[in-house]
């Protein structure tokens, strides 16, 4: 069952702080979900990364498999790589990926980022890095308000040093459009929350994603997602929904293959390796004690990861 969806418009460049504040705690209580609207990354880079993505997914498999994901993190991931839900009876997701991650914040000091051959792609690197920058900037922008929303000082996530080398990962995802006879009923993205604090993410007009609200009901209510020209699209995820103790939601949704191909760009805003994340003071009381014990950043990415891409 699935029905369509009005999510929460968040006005970026309002001056009216407050009132921004109080219209994200209601979308992140109620849905876990807002679109986030001008928020100032010109749409021309926006599609320009759309383009430059669409020419590496089209490049022959060998080429694009020269730099598979590395230990650190970074680079392609083909189609059954990865399985978000780990219930799921298929033998992996549909979609192939390529992620790009911090630059440096290695011993060696060396990028750990892989990226295609200048020769092939030109302006590929160059692309990736501007929108990195942009949305990361716009990231660190929201966080504050989020934080604002929490009652907490705007500065929080920054003087506690989440935001400082945070793990932010940019993850270019491209979807097939038709499907082989055993694909029949899996998905592009299987169900699943996101494992950080936001994910900002950008998408092509073509329809698939849906969110799951009550992940205990059953049956299920799937809704869809749909496309906003120029909004990015703004979930929470799992580190932010134990800060928050549960009180901002980090909603399950998952991509439908629906026979024409899609694309999209999503940014995981994750804190600093070593940020512990722990129950804020004024999201727990006697009668509501928080409800997951503190744990390093950095150990709980790496352990969802670890159980995302365990082959079957
Ligand atoms: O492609 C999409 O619309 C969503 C992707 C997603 O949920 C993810 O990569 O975590
Ligand atoms: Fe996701």
């Amino acid at each position: 069952m699935s029905r369509n969806l009005e999510l929460p418009l968040v006005d970026l460049s309002s001056s009216d702080p407050f009132a921004t504040a109080q219209l994200i705690r209601k979308a992140c209580v109620e849905y876990g979900f807002f679109y986030l609207i001008n928020h100032g990354i010109e749409d021309t880079l926006i599609w320009e990364v759309f383009r430059e993505s669409k020419k590496f997914f089209a490049l022959p498999p060998e080429e694009k498999m020269k730099l598979e994901h590395n230990d650190a993190h970074r680079g392609y991931t083909p189609i059954y790589a990865e399985t978000l839900d780990p219930s799921s009876e298929f033998k992996g997701d549909l979609k192939e990926s390529f992620y790009i991650g911090p630059n440096g914040g290695t011993s060696s000091g060396k990028d750990p980022n892989q990226w295609p051959l200048e020769e092939s792609l030109p302006s590929w690197r160059a692309t990736m890095e501007s929108y990195y920058e942009r949305v990361l900037a716009v990231g660190r922008r929201l966080l504050s308000l989020i934080a604002f929303a929490l009652n907490l000082d705007d500065q929080f996530f920054e003087k506690i040093g989440a935001l400082n080398s945070p793990m932010a990962f940019l993850r270019l995802l491209h979807y097939p459009g038709e499907l082989g006879a055993s694909d029949k009923g899996n998905y592009g993205a299987s169900a699943h929350s996101d494992y950080g604090m936001v994910t900002l993410l950008a998408t092509d007009g073509v329809p698939g994603l849906q969110i799951c609200r009550e992940k205990e009901k059953h049956p299920q209510l799937w809704e869809d997602v749909s496309h906003i020209d120029g909004a990015l699209i703004v979930n929470i995820g799992d580190m932010l929904e134990r800060w928050t103790n549960c009180i901002f939601r980090s909603t399950l949704h998952r991509v439908l293959v629906i026979g024409k191909e899609r694309y999209s760009v999503a940014f995981f805003l994750d804190p600093n390796y070593d940020c512990v994340v722990e129950c804020l003071e004024s999201c727990c009381s006697k009668t509501s004690p928080p409800r997951f014990p503190p744990i390093r950043s950095g150990d709980y990415l790496r352990e969802r990861l670890r159980v995302s891409y365990s082959s079957k």
